[in-house]
C-alpha cells in the first residue's frame, strides 16, 4: 500500500504482498453501500491498486487516519491513499480543498473526516457540503447499530440512516429581506426525492432489510415535506414486490420513539437536516460518535466518512479518538471497492478488539489511546 501526502512533502511507503485469507465474514454486520448499479464506475486502480482520496479532517481527524493507515498497511489493503490536509479552520485553504476535489474527480472513490465549519466567518462555505454539493454525493449513510463490548441503555439497535445530501435545509440560500427578517430556504424537489427513496428501497433489498421508515414534518410544511412524503409513498409502490413494507412518521414523534422504541425502525429515509439530528440520537443509542460508519454515495463519485460527522475538536491530539467510525467506513469502502475479504478481516478485528475488551477507547468505557486501540486491532488481524 502506497500514502501520498499533499501538503507535506510525499512520503511513499511500498509493502510486501502477502497471501489474504479468507475469513468467516463478520463484514456482513457492516452494509454494501450500493447495489452494483449503483456503484461508483470505473474507480482508479493502477498497477492492481486503488488510488483513494484521503482527507483526513480536523480535530480527531488527523489520529483516527493514522489509525486507517496503520490498519491498511498491516493488513496489506491494495490501496493508495491521495492525502489532503484540507482544514475548515484557516481561511487559506479554499486552494487545496479544489485540489482535494480535482483529486476525487480522478481517483472517484474517497474517504474523509469531518472539515470544521467556523459558525462566525459569514462567507466561509462549509467543505463538508460544498463536497457534497459539487460531486452531487446525494446519498447519505449512517449505520446506527450496537456494538457488542460496549454498553448501551438500549439493546437490538440496528438502524440504517438515509439522508437527502445535497439540498433541504443545508441548501445555503438565505438572505436578509430587512434588518431582523431572515429568510431561509428549504429546497426540496421530486427528482432528488424519487433518487433518495430509490436508493433507499435498493439498499434495503440489497442488504436483506424488510422495512423503510420516511420521516418527514408534512403535517407543517405541507408542501415542501408533502412533496417528500408523496414521492417515498409513490417509489415505495415499485417496491412492494421485494417485500418490503414502507411506513411514515413525524419527526418529533420519530425523536420520541428512537429513545424509547429504536428497535422498530430497520432502513429510514428522510430530507437532510432530519437526517443529521438522527444520525445524532442514532449515535446517542449505541455509544457515541466514534463507533458510527457512514458514506456518502453519488452516480460518480462515492466518499467515506463517519456517519455522523463530528469535529471532535476538543480531543485534538489528545491521543484518546476512537476510530473505529473511520476503520468502520473503510469496510464500507472496501465492499464498496469490492475487496470484500479486506473488509472482513479488518471488521472482524475491529469488532474482537472491542467484544473481547482487549482494548477500547474512553468513550467505550475503556482506557486505551487512539494508538494501543489501533495497535490492539492491527494483532487481530
Ligand atoms: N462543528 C462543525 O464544524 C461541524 C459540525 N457538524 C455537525 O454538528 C454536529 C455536532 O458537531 P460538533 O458540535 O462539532 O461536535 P463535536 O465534534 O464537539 O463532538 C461531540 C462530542 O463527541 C466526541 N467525539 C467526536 N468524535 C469522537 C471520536 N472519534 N471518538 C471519541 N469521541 C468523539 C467529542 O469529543 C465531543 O465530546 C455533528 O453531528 C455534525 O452533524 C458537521 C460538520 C462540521
Ligand atoms: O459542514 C458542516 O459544518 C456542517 C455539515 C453537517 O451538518 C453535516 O455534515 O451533517
Amino acid at each position: 500500500m502506497l500514502f501520498k501526502v499533499i501538503s507535506r512533502p510525499a512520503h511513499l511507503a511500498s509493502v510486501k504482498k502477502v497471501a489474504v485469507r479468507s475469513f468467516a465474514s463478520q463484514s456482513t454486520a457492516i452494509p454494501t453501500p450500493a447495489p452494483a448499479e449503483q456503484k461508483t464506475i470505473n474507480p482508479k486502480k493502477y498497477g492492481g491498486k486503488y488510488t483513494v482520496t484521503l482527507i483526513p479532517g480536523d480535530g480527531v481527524g488527523q489520529e483516527t487516519a493514522a489509525s486507517l493507515k496503520d490498519v491498511f498497511k498491516a493488513a496489506n489493503v491494495p490501496v493508495e491513499f491521495e492525502q489532503y490536509d484540507v482544514s475548515g479552520l484557516t481561511s487559506e485553504d479554499e486552494d487545496l480543498f479544489q485540489e482535494s476535489l480535482a483529486s476525487l474527480r480522478r481517483n472517484k472513490v474517497g474517504i474523509k473526516g469531518t472539515l470544521f465549519t467556523p459558525t462566525s466567518r459569514l462567507g466561509h462555505k462549509s467543505f463538508n457540503v460544498t463536497m457534497r454539493k459539487d460531486l452531487d454525493i446525494y446519498a447519505s449513510l449512517s449505520l446506527c447499530k450496537n456494538v457488542p463490548g460496549v454498553e448501551s441503555r438500549l439493546k437490538n439497535v440496528d438502524i440504517a440512516i438515509i439522508r437527502e445530501n445535497t439540498e433541504g435545509e443545508y441548501s445555503g440560500l438565505e438572505h436578509q429581506s430587512v434588518p431582523g427578517v431572515v429568510e431561509s430556504l428549504k429546497i426540496i424537489t421530486r427528482a432528488k426525492t424519487e433518487r433518495i427513496a430509490r436508493f433507499a428501497f435498493d439498499f434495503a433489498v440489497k442488504n436483506n432489510r424488510k422495512k423503510v421508515t420516511a420521516v418527514h414534518k408534512a403535517n407543517i410544511m405541507k408542501l415542501a415535506d408533502g412533496l417528500f412524503l408523496r414521492t417515498c409513498r409513490d417509489v415505495a409502490k415499485e417496491y412492494e414486490h421485494h417485500g418490503i413494507t414502507f411506513n411514515d412518521m413525524i419527526v418529533d414523534n420519530t425523536a420520541m420513539q428512537l429513545v424509547s422504541r429504536p428497535q422498530q425502525f430497520d432502513v429510514m429515509v428522510m430530507p437532510n437536516l432530519y437526517g443529521n439530528i438522527v444520525s445524532n440520537v442514532g449515535a446517542g443509542l449505541v455509544g457515541g460518535p466514534g463507533l458510527i460508519p457512514g458514506c456518502n454515495i453519488g452516480r460518480e463519485y462515492a466518499m467515506f466518512e463517519p456517519g455522523c460527522r463530528h469535529v471532535g475538536m476538543d480531543l485534538l491530539n489528545k491521543n484518546a479518538a476512537n476510530p473505529t467510525a473511520l476503520l468502520l467506513s473503510s469496510v464500507m469502502m472496501l465492499r464498496h471497492l469490492n475487496l470484500d475479504e479486506y473488509a472482513a478481516r479488518i471488521s472482524n478485528a475491529v469488532y474482537e478488539t472491542i467484544e473481547t475488551g482487549t482494548a477500547r477507547t474512553v468513550d467505550m468505557g475503556g482506557k486505551d489511546t487512539t494508538r494501543e486501540f489501533t495497535a490492539a486491532v492491527m494483532s487481530k488481524l
